[in-house]
């Protein structure tokens, strides 16, 4: 493939040098690569996507999970919550876009409206919508080919017991409650994923200014006093390298990796990095701070036979709740899965049913905030996630779930899918009080894979906010960050679009701020 090959004579300076050919990143060197007189280094951890089934195929995504594309970071011992839990990352051309289930959802506008509150001026909903018209992927409705015969009757039976909306395209306007198929990022034809590297990096491959360095692992940002000039690399044969940026450097690791990154650099907490043996070169408290996810748990059905086999990914239809009509946006959402979904459940001894579907309530708007750090200065060592879940004082995180639970079985009683189901299976249908139905969903609590926040946007005045509203980071100069780390608050929805959103921004400030800076 053209970059592969042009990874073996590579340069070592570059106008731009982008740290991970992700989600973010992919736009970003996209978008810069238009203008052909600018050169662009993207340095990538994982292999390239192209010409890999395995990867390039959504509906086999699960078979992707702790696998060798996997950089699978664990989290630190979670006394109220599930200690067990593997956070998935993705180490592939595309990032997480390569090994997600592509579900597309607009932020809404209450979700942009926070991130102002938070600081991150101009990132209102009116100013981001060009972001999402602009955004290259294939973004559509669940084709009806791919519907299943049980999903369908989970809509309805959702519909009938809640007496929400049914939504067909929930892009198309803000809502607060609704149910139905996703959108997602996906060619429904062949089931092939329009991930960020298939929609913005393979059309590309061929520009002569766009350089992707694959398997290859950025180390250490390299400065020069307060500014970025370059980064430390190792490539796969082993070689380390400084690939220099005349103009920027631009993190796009994601939410793990960015703040890793950035504390191998000496730039974090002081502290923390004297404590550690890490020369400090900017004293920045917020890098590793507000670690933010959406946690989910589970109930599952058996079923009295096989379902049906067509879907698009086994996961094509969801519900949002309002509990508390105050509430700005949803504050509860399940995911429904054609399959019984009970890795963590078997743990505590659940068996898995041979044929089942199951329901994963999940937080929108989660209370409890954790902290990623590092526990050794060798950079091979994985930074220690303890997401703090079900810490938040008021017990907001772990009623919801409960909520979550008992609406689930609203809607399993509920024709037409009352139909299909047999036994609940776990929690089961002994466990009914508060305390009992917590402690159950907290212990098979699992993440929907949604990190975010490390390296929040903040205003000038705020201590611990790592980036400034156009993604510079603080007290720096030639470097910004653009991935789902700088997100203040987590939208109530998959984050995806909004990391392409981010994406997209960051792509026409940096071009917007060359050119006042060759202006001037
Ligand atoms: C299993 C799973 C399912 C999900 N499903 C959905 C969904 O359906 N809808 C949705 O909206 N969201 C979903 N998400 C979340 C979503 O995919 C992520 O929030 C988003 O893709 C993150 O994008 P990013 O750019 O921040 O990071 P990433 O896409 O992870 O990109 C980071 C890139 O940087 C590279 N990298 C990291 N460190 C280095 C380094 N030091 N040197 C070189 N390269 C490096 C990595 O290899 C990677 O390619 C899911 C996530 C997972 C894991």
């Amino acid at each position: 493939m053209p970059a592969s090959t042009r990874f073996d004579h590579h340069d070592t300076v570059y106008d731009y040098v982008i740290v991970g050919g992700g989600t973010a990143g992919s736009v970003i060197a996209s978008r810069l690569t238009e203008d052909p007189a600018v050169r662009v280094a993207v340095i990538e951890g994982g292999p390239s996507d192209v010409d890999r089934p395995e990867v390039l195929t959504l509906r086999r995504w699960l078979g992707l999970l702790g696998g060798e594309l996997d950089y699978d970071y664990p989290t630190t011992e979670q006394p109220r919550g599930n200690s067990h839990i593997r956070h998935s990352r993705a180490r592939v051309l595309g990032g997480c876009s390569s090994h997600n289930t592509l579900i597309s959802f607009k932020p809404l506008p209450s979700d942009w409206a926070e991130w102002v509150a938070a600081g991150a001026d101009g990132w209102d909903a009116q100013a981001m919508e060009p972001y999402f018209t602009k955004l290259r992927n294939n973004i559509v409705p669940v084709d009806e080919k791919d519907r299943n015969a049980i999903a369908r009757d989970f809509v309805d039976a959702a519909q009938q017991a809640l007496g929400v909306p049914r939504v067909e395209g929930f892009n198309a306007r803000p809502f607060h409650e609704g149910v139905g198929f996703f959108d997602l990022a996906y060619h429904p034809e062949d089931n092939k994923r329009s991930s960020a590297s298939v929609a913005y990096l393979h059309p590309f491959l061929d520009r002569p200014n766009l350089h992707i360095m694959l398997e290859t692992w950025a180390g250490r940002l390299e400065m020069d006093g307060n500014r970025a000039t370059g980064v430390r690399v190792r490539t796969k044969d082993g070689e380390e390298l400084l690939i220099e940026a005349t103009r920027e450097v631009v993190v796009c690791a994601g939410a793990v990796d960015t703040p890793r990154l950035l504390l191998h650099s000496g730039i974090g907490p002081k502290e923390d990095l004297s404590e550690l043996g890490i020369p400090v070169v900017h004293d920045l408290p917020g890098v590793g701070e507000n670690l933010l996810d959406h946690p989910e748990s589970v109930i599952v059905w058996e079923t009295d036979g096989p379902i049906p086999e067509n879907s698009a990914m086994d996961s094509d239809a969801g519900l949002f709740v309002r509990r508390d009509p105050a509430s700005p946006g949803p504050d509860l959402m399940f995911h429904f899965y054609q399959i019984p979904f009970t890795d963590n459940p078997e743990r505590l001894g659940y068996l898995k049913p041979e044929h089942g579907v199951s329901m994963t309530p999940n937080i929108p708007k989660p209370r409890s905030r954790g902290r990623l750090y590092l526990t050794s200065a060798d950079p091979s060592v994985k930074p220690a996630l303890d997401f703090r879940y079900f810490t938040d004082p008021e017990d907001y995180d772990a009623r919801t779930l409960v909520d979550g639970i008992r609406i689930a079985r609203e809607i399993a009683r509920t024709q037409p899918l009352a139909g299909w189901l047999g036994r609940e299976v776990c929690p089961g249908p002994e466990v009914t009080s508060d305390e009992e139905l917590s402690e159950y969903a907290r212990k098979v609590a699992h993440t929907v894979y949604h990190p975010a926040g490390t390296c929040r946007i903040g205003a000038a005045d705020d201590e611990l906010a790592v980036v400034d509203p156009r993604l510079r980071i603080r007290g720096l100069e030639g470097v910004r960050i653009a991935d789902a780390s700088v997100f203040p608050t987590i939208p109530s929805v998959n984050p995806m679009i909004g990391v392409l959103m981010v994406g997209e921004k960051a792509a026409e400030m940096i071009a917007a701020d060359q050119q006042d800076g060759d202006a001037a």
